[in-house]
């Protein structure tokens, strides 16, 4: 099999190169790319600062661009796209995503470069393939048409903004086709890197200032105080000596909502059941001054020991872990009564589709269901452990309907003892601008220019 793995030598300098060994890895082991990317990153540890960009650029555009980018190859290959191995396929794509969407890349230079990847995988005859296609690219750029958007406004949208077509069919169903043109834009932009102000070290003000000179920029997120975009760090967010200190974390303004969305008290007992790597467990202790006690679960305990890092590095000293399977109904002798519980519940992930655009073509139309199903599942598992009168926050970064108010509706139907909290009563003024009529949290990459959430807020009333 033609493959650049074993060529690591290549992968350590050349970004493309390392690239290509990102997508190959991907399509021979399906999984979320942020894994892939931690499993090669030994491989390209070695590339220099200015060629790890163009490295995450081609990792993130190719795939980002990536049924756009097949047809193209499409309308210039002499073979069905089945039929041109995996690996050759990734080669003209990353080609062409330099050609098609990159000002500062000679197109001379990606094909020759492309070719070249072609030839250090022995695959001579390939590498004729690959020049050919790219120079007829470039040579009767008007072979390639979208499909026609008033025939075929489905195939139009999925081509011209290179999203799966059953996405784009529920999307179209849902927002109209110039709703879902918008979507897609913002979904297809680059997402800025925020940072939530960690107020137990600093505050804003002393955050921005310690962030001065470490990137260009560092812009206010509107309507989200303590959320800050940074523009064009000057280093690795690691390396910065604020980050060392756990002055911040790194955490899309959306997700900062769901935590202000639950807004616990100092004193309170909380339980963040799905705490993950601890973004919205760090978020909470803040909130609560540092004052109560938080225990954060999860059943990826390996996730649970960078989550106790996380703790340390951001000074939390309220949160404790504990593993938990939430497929399994939890023993309530075990567990106290809580007074706030937060269920950021596994989903599609279709909301951050800009941040994971690998997910794009992993996911499929029956996730959805299955995620439905799971999260009711969890929901159950934890409702006995909210006490009387405490509040239960469900949160999931998908705007998929099933996830979304069809999880709600199941829970309200299985649980008589729970309500949606009425919005009058949230006390975090910060959300309001975020609920719609029915008290949901709901944001939008093409309306708020974060992440895409939904949340809701239950009280249990006995
Ligand atoms: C959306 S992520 C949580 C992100 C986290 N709250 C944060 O803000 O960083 C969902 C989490 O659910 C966990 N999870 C998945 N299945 C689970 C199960 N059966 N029991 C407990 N946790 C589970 C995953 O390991 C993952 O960390």
């Amino acid at each position: 099999m033609h493959t650049i793995m074993a060529k690591t030598d290549r992968a350590l300098t050349d970004p493309r190169a390392a690239a290509l060994m990102v997508l190959d890895r991907l399509d021979r082991r399906p999984s979320p790319l942020d894994a892939a990317l931690d499993e090669t990153a030994p491989l390209t540890a070695g590339l220099s600062r200015r060629d790890r960009a163009l490295f995450n650029q081609l990792v993130y555009g190719t795939l980002r661009w990536r049924l756009r980018l097949d047809a193209v190859v499409a309308a210039y290959a002499d073979r069905p796209l089945k039929k041109i191995s995996p690996s050759i396929l990734n080669i003209l794509r990353i080609g062409l995503y330099q050609i098609l969407f990159m000002d500062r890349i000679p197109a001379s230079a990606a094909v020759n470069t492309a070719v070249n990847l072609a030839r250090s995988g022995r695959a001579a005859k390939a590498a004729g393939f690959v020049n050919a296609l790219l120079r007829n690219a470039l040579r009767s750029p008007g072979r390639f048409a979208l499909p026609d958007a008033g025939a075929a406004p489905v195939d139009h949208a999925a081509i011209a903004k290179s999203f799966p077509r059953w996405l784009i069919r529920r999307w179209i169903d849902r927002m109209g086709p110039a709703g879902t043109d918008r979507l897609c834009d913002a979904m297809n932009d680059i997402p800025p890197i925020t940072l939530r102000c960690n107020a137990l070290k600093n505050s804003l003000p002393e955050l921005v200032e310690a962030l001065a000179d470490q990137a260009e920029g560092v812009a206010a997120v509107d309507d989200v105080p303590g959320a800050l975009n940074l523009v064009r760090p000057r280093c690795p967010i690691p390396e910065m000596a604020a980050f060392v200190d756990g002055r911040f974390a790194v955490q899309d303004a959306a997700a900062q909502l769901v935590s202000l969305l639950l807004a616990p008290r100092p004193g309170e007992t909380v339980l963040d059941a799905c705490a993950g790597l601890g973004g919205k467990t760090t978020h909470l202790a803040q909130l609560m001054t540092n004052r109560g006690a938080i225990l954060a679960m999860d059943h990826a305990d390996s996730k649970l020991v960078r989550l106790e890092e996380e703790v340390r590095r951001l000074g939390v000293s309220i949160a404790g872990t504990r593993h938990a399977d939430l497929n399994r109904p939890l023993d309530p002798r075990s567990f106290p009564r809580f007074d706030r519980v937060l269920l950021d519940a596994p989903c599609s992930g279709l909301g951050v589709l800009r941040r994971n655009p690998d997910a794009k073509w992993s996911s499929q139309k029956k996730d959805v269901a299955r995620f439905a199903t799971r999260q009711a599942r969890f929901l159950d598992h934890l409702a006995p452990l909210v006490r009387k009168r405490g509040l239960l926050v469900y949160a999931v970064c998908s705007m998929e309907p099933e996830e979304n108010t069809g999880a709600v509706r199941t829970f309200l139907k299985n649980h008589p003892n729970f309500v949606i909290s009425d919005p009058q009563t949230i006390e975090e003024k910060t959300v309001h601008p975020f609920l719609d009529q029915d008290g949901f949290l709901r944001t939008f990459p093409h309306v708020h220019h974060m992440d895409g959430f939904f949340a809701a807020r239950f009280r249990r009333i006995y």
